[in-house]
């Protein structure tokens, strides 16, 4: 059988491997060095055999790791996993042009996602959910887990049962579930259309798996609010709101944005969702936050309402895609902190490197657009600090990181 060599990691964590005639395919699970063999469909070996293994090679302790999409890098010791991520980071840089320096990575330790969106299906037995199946619509039934957080693992069967009631046959429902001080708080869409006898049922899951909320479709049922510390305010998130997905990924975030931004008196904070940077940096500082939904700006809107002392916070909806602040509209900050989606901010970038702005703090969950991004502030004569890797997508592809851009 034909014997291939892994010679890197893909973007999705996939192993580049190559035979002896140079030709290349794709083996999932693998590391750079080893070398394999397996069966060849479409240019990928979909269950390799591992025939010298990497000395970078670990156990995966978990027993869907085979077959579920959510890991794809436990087989990995930490320190390659890290590494490989920070890589990731200064490769997309490199692509154009910049030569980065990484300050750290921070990793979030097993278990403590406390966010994540699971599929769930009706079976004939009753119902899956878990994640999907690497490359596959199927559902992975899952029993346990080592990123979530213990108390949504523990809700497994709950939402096993969730999903039996209200699914119709066929369809899949999406559950964004997180867990909040109050309880968890789970958001599903999807689900059979709501009458009576459903909600009295939903209701009883709901004590069952002593949820704090659950959103129906739109639909919210609340038996306790599930608020949030966001520094000094509590906010209670819209049901399926984004969050950071670790608290120690947010606070490894946080301290590099306040870092960046120390002394600030006017801060706008540019994709603000309900508050992550706001609500922390207005205990010392006027911001004025500006997100797409209205939904997240109006928890963060009613919770800086709500907190004594706090500087002043305005709010803003504005699709930053479309009408990005223009450099006369920045002219009254004296600060930005940006946190854009993975397609990262193009269009606000170009007005960020054309302002008189003097400090930017840059998030980023995709370090390719954000490497586009950086390269519009470094050729409009901004300097870029070192790269903090954030990793809260522990054991996946996933890359996070956090800057700051300073011109004099
Ligand atoms: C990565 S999240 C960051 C949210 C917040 N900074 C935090 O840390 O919780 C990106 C945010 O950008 C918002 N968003 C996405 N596209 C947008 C757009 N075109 N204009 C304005 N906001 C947008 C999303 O609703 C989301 O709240």
């Amino acid at each position: 059988m034909t014997q291939w060599t892994v010679e890197r990691l893909n973007r999705r964590g996939d192993g580049v491997a190559r035979d002896a005639s140079a030709q290349q395919v794709l083996a999932q699970l693998t590391l750079p060095g080893e070398i394999i063999d397996g069966a060849v469909h479409d240019g990928r070996i979909e269950t390799p055999r591992i025939l010298t293994p990497s000395t970078d090679r670990v156990h995966a302790d978990c027993p869907h790791y085979a077959a579920c999409g959510g890991c794809s890098l436990m087989h990995g010791s930490d320190a390659f996993v890290a590494k490989w991520k920070a890589d990731s980071v200064t490769t997309a840089l490199a692509a154009h042009g910049i030569t980065a320096k990484i300050g750290g990575i921070a990793t979030s330790p097993p278990q403590s996602r406390r966010r994540a969106v699971l599929s769930g299906r009706r079976t004939k037995r009753g119902a899956t959910v878990g994640f999907h199946a690497r490359a596959s619509d199927q559902i992975v039934d899952m029993t346990e887990c080592r990123v979530l957080r213990p108390a949504i693992v523990a809700a497994l069967p709950v939402l096993r049962e969730l999903v039996a009631t209200g699914a119709s046959r066929g369809a899949e429902l999406a559950l964004t579930v997180t867990e909040s001080p109050a309880g968890l708080d789970v958001a599903l869409t999807g689900g059979k259309a709501l009458d009576a006898a459903l909600t009295e049922r939903l209701g009883q899951i709901m004590r069952q798996g002593d949820f704090a909320r659950l959103d129906w479709d739109g639909t919210p049922m609340t038996r306790r609010s599930p608020a949030r510390q966001m520094g000094r305010a509590r906010v209670i998130p819209p049901p399926g709101a984004f969050q950071q997905a670790t608290a120690e990924g947010e606070a490894a975030l946080l301290s590099v944005v306040r870092k960046s931004l120390q002394g600030a008196a006017h801060i706008v904070d540019l994709f603000a969702g309900c508050g992550t940077f706001t609500l922390p940096l207005a205990v010392t500082a006027d911001i004025h936050a500006v997100e797409g939904l209205a939904a997240p700006l109006d928890a963060l809107d009613a919770a800086w309402r709500a907190t004594p002392d706090l500087h002043r916070v305005t709010t803003e909806i504005r699709d930053l895609s479309a009408r990005p602040l223009l450099p006369d509209e920045l002219a009254r900050f004296d600060a930005a902190i940006i946190d854009p989606p993975r397609t990262g901010a193009p269009a606000q970038a170009e007005h960020l490197a054309a302002s008189s702005l003097k400090r930017v703090a840059w998030v980023s969950c995709d370090p390719v657009t954000f490497a586009r991004d950086a390269r519009t502030m470094l050729d409009a004569g901004w300097r870029m600090g070192p790269i903090y890797v954030v990793d809260q997508f522990r054991w996946s592809p996933h890359v996070e990181t956090v800057t700051s851009f300073t011109r004099d």
